[in-house]
């Protein structure tokens, strides 16, 4: 899709790891650390094929096998979250094509919202050291939703937060409960191939490297 068509959408939704920053192997291997301390059964194939998309909430509850309470699964999440801000803050930077993509929609007066399943420190410290504050009208996490992706709550209380009907939207997602999260909510979905190749995504899918592919006209 060029700048043209994608413009005919109203409300731009953008997930946030993998999307507005190419982080999958950072998280992985915070994960790995985490495990390693808590004893707990742990292998990359397998985190990324169940836990990619994911809130903290279904992570957690998944590695543990129990269910937690919202204080242990916060103070754990956080726990993780501060591993991999460590070691991700020396190397972090928007996807290319970003900042002149949200430059764009600005100027042409599009609402823009973060919808992450991360809790609000990680999308803090996105936000902060990317430089991308200024562009965002609404931001979402994962602690705001009771279901996360695939179900399509993150993304409904995104448009209705900025007040534009799903069907308006456009998202922009890397992981597949992301992508399957926005065609439950009935928006248009651009799948982002970072966290998962090009040749990975369904083929009916639209699918961008970056957003360098919004420089083209035609
Ligand atoms: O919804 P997003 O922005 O892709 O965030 C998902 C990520 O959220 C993070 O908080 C989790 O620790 C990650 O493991 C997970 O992948």
């Amino acid at each position: 899709m060029n700048i043209t068509n994608i413009l005919k959408f109203e409300g731009f939704i953008f997930d946030m790891d993998g999307v507005i920053v190419d982080n999958y192997l950072f998280h992985i291997e915070a994960w790995g650390k985490f495990c390693e301390k808590y004893g707990l059964k742990y292998s990359k194939e397998d985190f990324a094929a169940r836990y990619f998309g994911k809130t903290n909430a279904d992570i957690l509850q998944g590695l543990f096998q129990k269910e937690m309470s919202k204080s242990e699964i916060k103070n754990l999440g956080e726990e993780k979250e501060a591993i991999y801000r460590k070691i991700y803050e020396p190397s972090i930077k928007p996807l290319p094509g970003l900042k002149p993509f949200l430059t764009r929609l600005k100027e042409e007066d599009k609402k823009i919202a973060v919808a992450s399943s991360a809790p609000q420190s990680n999308i803090d410290f996105v936000v902060k050291h990317t430089g991308i504050k200024q562009y965002i009208d609404v931001m979402v996490n994962g602690d705001m939703v009771t279901k996360g992706k695939p179900n399509p709550d993150i993304f409904l209380m995104a448009s209705s937060m900025l007040g534009i009907e799903p069907h308006k939207c456009v998202v922009f997602e890397d992981s597949f409960s992301g992508i399957q999260a926005a065609l439950n909510a009935g928006m248009h979905v651009v799948a982002v191939a970072t966290t998962h190749k090009i040749n990975e995504h369904d083929k009916k899918l639209e699918i961008i490297k970056d957003f360098n592919s919004f420089k083209k006209t035609s």
